[in-house]
């Protein structure tokens, strides 16, 4: 199989006025989660309809396992995708409808049971879909696009309705089909739900990804290699620092931002100097100092008061 996962090079893409894909590229490989993050209106929804030709491009290819979706012989043995977990038949349960699927595609039936149990829906699978909670409908959506055990799976916002049961659960599910060497991609317009579950992150904004990197470079590369220095001596600690040759700057009272110097540095030459402090530790950017950081001229509007997810 050549270039296993997918690959998408950019892709161009206008709804009347508006451009919704402004050059996106990014690829997702076997055996990671890759995150799918951005601001509501960035183009992800877009792209994932691309992906699968649903919707065609003025320019740009979208490559599942190395050919177009339209042009794989079997489908949904090379992509599994959710895109819209309300999409059933509210009067069929669960399990009929994964049937119903499975016949429609000429898969095997007996693969249904296997998929169902793999997403805690056993006990219900034989209830109508139509009384499934937001989570349980993401569930069986899962469910069905594992149905062909495709090598790649693509999932639109699937934390989505996830009490914080269902969403740590679907944090180890996602990570036990990247094990299993699948290549995983997971939408999401909040950081925190794909925290501790992407290995690698493609941001976008505006139609394009602004960032494609693994989770721990990108936070480095935040960090800026910053150090915080508490001291009741700031003027006294600046002195030394700045005649090292690192720039200050104060940030929270009886605190102080290094840049310029390591930690190690900061401290001994604080010690030399007789300088008292009572903390100096390497800054770390969490991945939602990182987010907000790469998207904040592509959000679509700001808010004037900073939400509850910002705080
Ligand atoms: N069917 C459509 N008709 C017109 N404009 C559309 C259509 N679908 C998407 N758009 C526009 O294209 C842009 C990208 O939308 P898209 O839904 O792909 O973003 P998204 O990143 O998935 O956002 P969200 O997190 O809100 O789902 C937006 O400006 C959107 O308004």
């Amino acid at each position: 199989m050549s270039a296993p996962g997918i690959v998408v090079d950019g892709l161009h893409k206008r709804y009347g006025r508006a451009l919704a894909l402004d050059g996106m590229s990014f690829s997702v490989r076997p055996g990671v989660v890759t995150g799918f993050v951005g601001p509501n209106g960035a183009g992800k929804s877009t792209t994932m309809r691309v992906i699968l030709g649903l919707d065609a491009v003025e320019a740009g290819t979208a490559l599942v396992n190395g050919k177009p979706y339209r042009d794989l012989r079997h489908p949904l043995n090379h992509l599994g995708s959710l895109l819209d977990a309300a999409a059933l038949h509210p009067t069929r349960s669960g399990r009929s409808h994964l049937l119903w699927l499975a016949h429609a595609q000429g898969l095997n039936g007996r693969r249904v049971d296997e998929v169902i149990e793999r997403v805690g829906l056993t006990s219900v699978a034989r209830r109508k879909a139509g009384g499934y909670s937001l989570g349980m409908r993401q569930r069986l959506g899962i469910a069905a696009a594992l149905l062909g055990d495709p090598p790649t799976l693509m999932l639109d916002e699937p934390f989505n309705g996830m009490d914080p049961d269902g969403i740590v659960w679907m944090r180890a599910f996602l990570r036990s089909l990247a094990a299993e060497g699948r290549a995983v991609l997971v939408s999401s317009h909040l950081m925190s739900e794909v925290q501790d579950t992407a290995d690698r992150l493609v941001v976008v904004g505006r139609g394009r990804a602004i960032a494609e990197a693994a989770v721990a470079d990108l936070i480095a590369a935040s960090s800026g290699n910053r150090v915080l220095l508490r001291t009741t001596a700031g003027a006294h600690a600046t002195r030394v620092l700045v005649h090292a040759g690192a720039t200050v700057a104060t940030t929270v009272p009886d605190a102080l931002t290094v840049s310029g110097l390591p930690a190690v540095r900061v401290a001994a030459l604080l010690g030399e100097q007789r300088v008292p402090f009572s903390e100096v530790s390497a800054h770390r950017a969490t991945l939602e100092d990182v987010y907000l950081e790469l998207t904040r001229d592509a959000v679509e509007f700001h808010a004037a008061t900073p939400t509850e997810a910002s705080r």
